[in-house]
């Protein structure tokens, strides 16, 4: 396993927002569908190319398929009929040639007997990972996600945001050039999912994680995203795609201003569009 590689001068250039220059797509998802064995239609042929680098957030109406679809990305469930590839290949040649992804849940799912430094390092011991190497690049995820002087603290002992932000440096140990977030900061409050927004995007654009995120908040989406899919329902499908054209790495000064407020606007009208029961029939 490799080391974590420390971030990388921060460039202000707009060459990543949407494309990954020659790199091959991290994901393409071909005609992938998904029934259920109870018969339910969770997703209608997909045909979605993830470029390497981009941020891309899935967004829409409950039920429209969002986890479904981060579900069939993270190889946790099979599509029914279509495929994915995975830098090109299928999904046993992931791990290999240093491509790994990890997954964020909403919920940390930490070990509550566990302190901080011995949850993240969870991934490396299964990993067999020699214990001082296995130290190193612990501390240093943790002080990536700010929470060097809570290293020897329990779970119990920490706010949701901290919790999450244990979730993160956990992803991170594994050196993940994919990173899938299903609703990570759905639980938190306000100023403090601003905060991890804020902290995820400059994460995102130091260490060029490719990352597809799940969110139900217009705001989040567009202070994020390099590309946002608005999804409908019954079945799940993509209803609109919007870039987001604005500088990385995104900061306090992007969320005030009127670009922002013009994206979420339109945003909000496509949600809106998606929820209608005619986007369901297909006929929007
Ligand atoms: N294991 C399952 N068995 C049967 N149906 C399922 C299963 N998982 C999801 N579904 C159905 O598939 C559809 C898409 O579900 P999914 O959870 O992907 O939607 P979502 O957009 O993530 O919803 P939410 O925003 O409420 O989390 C829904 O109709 C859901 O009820």
């Amino acid at each position: 396993m490799n080391a974590i590689v420390p971030g990388e001068p921060i460039n202000e250039s707009t060459d990543r927002m949407t494309a990954g220059g020659d790199q091959p797509p991290a994901v393409e998802i071909l005609s992938a569908e998904k029934v259920f064995t109870n018969g339910t239609r969770g997703l209608a042929p997909i045909d979605l190319s993830i470029a390497d680098g981009e941020f891309l957030t899935l967004i829409g109406p409950s039920g429209c398929g969002k986890s479904t679809l981060l579900k069939l990305i993270a190889n946790l469930i099979e599509p029914s009929d279509g495929r994915l590839l995975w830098w090109r290949g299928d999904f046993g040649q992931v791990g290999q040639d240093g491509r790994r992804f990890a997954f964020v849940f909403q919920e940390p799912t930490l070990m509550p007997w566990a302190r901080v430094d011995a949850n993240v390092r969870l991934p490396l011991e299964l990993a067999n990972v020699a214990k001082e190497k296995a130290a190193s690049i612990v501390a240093e995820a943790i002080e990536r996600v700010g929470l060097s002087k809570f290293t020897r603290h329990f779970p119990r002992q920490l706010s949701g945001g901290m919790k999450m932000r244990v979730s993160i440096a956990r992803a991170l140990v594994t050196n993940p050039n994919l990173l899938l977030m299903d609703e990570p900061f759905g639980a938190l409050d306000e100023f403090t999912r601003n905060k991890l927004d804020a902290d995820l995007v400059r994460l995102w654009w130091e260490r060029k994680l490719t990352t597809v995120f799940v969110t139900h908040s217009i705001y989040e989406a567009v202070f994020l995203s390099t590309r946002i899919i608005v999804m409908a329902a019954n079945p799940g499908r993509i209803f609109r795609t919007m870039t987001i054209d604005a500088p990385q790495p995104r900061d306090e000064e992007f969320r005030g201003s009127a670009k922002f407020a013009a994206y979420c606007r339109e945003l909000s009208t496509w949600l809106a569009e998606a929820s209608l029961p005619q986007a369901s029939r297909g006929v929007l």
